[in-house]
């Protein structure tokens, strides 16, 4: 295929023509380049005699793209395609035409090992075959990788689920949430990508760091076009300077702030108080008061009273439409003294100066920033948006102590910037996506499930998160909320229930948490087991057992993550480096971890390592007011090894 490719003969029509041809043959290049760390095919099916044709069985080789032989017959299936289904989907029990599943071993793009279940005569490993195990402790290196080959059955139900139904997946760590929904992204783009070309994939990712460590599997699993983005730069419209009291960020997330601020913005628009003359085509007409009246109160009741959100007139168009009510009545009165004014004459007309003039007063432009800051600056403008929504210490929270010289260099905040783009979001449309996934779901504000939502559009939603592990001031209790603010309250929500990333020693030391972080929330199984796994270490000095331990792992393959409270990582570098290791910690720019990375517990979120270290677990429990829920995230994040290092004593829920 890709000589095939290569070989595409320009046949020189035009310069356009060899340019779009190049430009083709580039791309689908692109899309057949071999990554030589991975192998062409992962999986083979056997068909029964009775299923193939001719009743002969039918052999598929199931791979991450499909590729053809000379004579353009499937030689491998892409793993998307709905002839791979059983592969990933067959059991013993219902084994769906296939008498055989194949797995293939691969180390560096060499075949190593296969393994078979021969499902016709009623044999199946459960889903807990050595290669599976092999795949998921493969030492660590880089961003994340797919799961292609692996995918689990009640994985694969997600991942395949029809693009017009959104889904929302509770899942207790390391079941895969990110990684099926990358995958379902990837199968969406395959089955419906002419449709999601045009109208796109966005991927909402809690941090940096965290799109970082996802942004390749999507490359790698052939696709390109999505977006990735963190709800920070979804609505980056205000330089961010500050962070906010807890306090204040939770009221500003609260969604009582949206009514506050479509208060402020409509209540800006006042009522005609003249008539207005106004020229079209070099004749001037009178418009009376109650007409213009009329016209500013229906355009009002478009933008604030609509029975369906998507049907609203936005604040900016409404504005556009009265210049234009005006100038079309005009338009009526000139027809109706025997005139015929064009539509160009008309758009003129709407704006000309008067017009212009007269919305300016009545129907004021807005700055999303400008409207905001004037909440915050002036507490009579903040009680009138606010009266009966908020209490009046909760307009106190919101004032600027000290005023701001100009709205550009306000010390805004990131609960701020959320604000402002919910005005930005009344002011004009904002485009939605025709797919959104948004990960760590658990830790977003009402306030920024709205911003999601206004990027959402027409389409479906896939919702990952886990509610024991929501950390933020305003985490929520369970997901009827979340997925009501989200835009999609009839969303069903999914479990999945068995971990793949943690050995269950480590997982069993987590869940001890459950009861008091996430009471009713069912645990996670282990789909492995390692006496070896987890090393609980009480000391009395810290700087000699941790250089130990983390020199120990430094020799091993793969990644380690020292995890200690965010207050403590220069003092745990320092230690680290005068002790001669390699070390550095990871921030939240995006930039590459060091192969032994110093991680604040805040930002270890979606990331995992084969081999974690946890500095004083206490510090990191005191160190917020979701301390527990954050040593839940901590402690679940190692691969291969756990190693616990604490001179206080473990918070009373771990000692079992
Ligand atoms: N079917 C699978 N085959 C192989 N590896 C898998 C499979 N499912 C998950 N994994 C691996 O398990 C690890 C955890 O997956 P992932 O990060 O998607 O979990 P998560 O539910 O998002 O976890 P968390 O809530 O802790 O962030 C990853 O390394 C992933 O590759």
């Amino acid at each position: 295929m890709r000589t095939a490719a290569v070989s595409v003969t320009d046949a020189g029509v035009d310069a356009w023509a060899s340019e779009r041809l190049g430009a083709a043959r580039a791309q689908r290049l692109l899309s057949l380049a071999a990554d030589p760390g991975v192998p062409v095919f992962f999986g083979r099916t056997d068909g029964t005699a009775e299923a193939g044709p001719d009743g002969a069985p039918e052999t598929f080789h199931i791979g991450r793209r499909h590729v053809r032989d000379d004579a353009g017959d499937p030689v491998v299936i892409d793993w998307r395609a709905p002839m791979s289904r059983p592969f990933y989907q067959a059991s013993a029990a219902d084994p769906q035409g296939v008498a055989r599943r194949r797995r293939f071993g691969f180390a560096a793009g060499e075949l190593t090992s296969y393994e078979d279940e021969r499902l016709a005569e009623g044999e199946d490993d459960g889903g807990a075959g050595e290669l599976l195990r092999a795949e998921i402790e493969r030492p660590r290196s880089g961003p994340m990788r797919d799961i292609v080959a692996t995918i689990q059955p009640d994985q694969d139900d997600i991942v395949r689920a029809p693009l017009t139904e959104s889904i929302c997946v509770q899942g207790a760590p390391g079941t895969g949430k990110t990684a099926v929904g990358l995958h379902r992204a990837a199968y969406l783009l395959y089955t419906h990508g002419d449709q999601l070309a045009r109208t796109g994939v966005l991927v909402v990712g809690p941090n940096k760091a965290f799109l970082r460590y996802i942004e390749q599997v999507l490359p790698a699993l052939g696709e390109v076009e999505v977006d990735q983005a963190t709800v920070a730069d979804l609505t980056a419209r205000v330089t961010v300077r500050t962070q906010d009291a807890p306090d204040v960020a939770v009221l500003k997330g609260d969604p009582r702030m949206a009514e506050v601020l479509r208060r402020a913005l409509w209540s800006g628009i006042r009522k005609p108080v003249d008539s207005v003359q106004v020229s079209l085509s070099g004749k001037k007409y009178r418009i009376g008061e109650e007409r213009l009246k009329r016209f500013v109160d229906d355009l009002r009741r478009a933008g604030t009273s609509g029975v369906d959100a998507a049907q609203l007139v936005h604040y900016a168009a409404g504005r556009e439409r009265l210049a234009m009510s005006l100038a079309e009545y005009a338009r009526r009165l000139k027809e109706a003294g025997g005139g015929s004014p064009t539509d160009a004459e008309t758009r003129r007309c709407a704006r000309s100066a008067e017009v212009r003039a007269f919305c300016d007063a009545v129907w004021p432009a807005v700055d999303a920033a400008g409207l905001v800051a004037s909440l915050f600056s002036d507490p009579e403008v903040l009680a009138r948006a606010a009266r009966g929504v908020l209490t009046e210490e909760e307009q106190a929270l919101l004032h600027w102590p000290v005023l701001p010289r100009s709205v550009k260099s306000a010390r805004w905040t990131p609960a701020d910037a959320v604000l402002v783009d919910e005005v930005a979001g009344m002011l004009e449309r904002t485009p939605g996506y025709g797919h959104v996934m948004v990960d760590e779901a658990q830790d977003l504000s009402p306030m920024e499930c709205r911003a999601v939502a206004r990027r959402l559009g027409a389409g479906s939603l896939t919702v990952l998160g886990d509610l024991a592990q929501a950390t933020s001031p305003w985490a929520a209790q369970d997901w009827a909320q979340t997925l009501a603010t989200l835009g999609r309250p009839e969303t069903t929500v999914r479990p999945l229930t068995r971990g793949y990333r943690v050995p269950g020693e480590v997982l069993d030391l987590a869940n001890r948490l459950l009861p008091t972080i996430a009471p009713g929330l069912g645990a996670a199984t282990a789909v492995r087991r390692d006496p070896g796994a987890l090393r609980l270490r009480p000391v009395t000095t810290l700087a000699g057992p941790l250089a130990s331990v983390v020199s120990e792992l430094a020799t091993t393959e793969g990644s380690t993550g020292v995890v200690c409270a965010d207050a403590a990582v220069p003092h745990v570098v320092a230690l680290l480096t005068a002790a001669g290791l390699d070390v550095a910690a990871l921030s939240d720019d995006g930039s590459e971890p060091a192969r032994v990375a110093v991680v604040p517990a805040t930002l270890v979120k979606g990331l995992e390592f084969d081999h974690v270290v946890v500095v004083e677990p206490a510090a990191i429990v005191a160190a917020e007011p979701r301390g527990l829920h954050r040593l839940y995230v901590v402690l679940t994040r190692a691969v291969s090894s756990l190693v616990v290092l604490h001179r206080e004593p473990l918070p009373d829920q771990l000692a079992g």
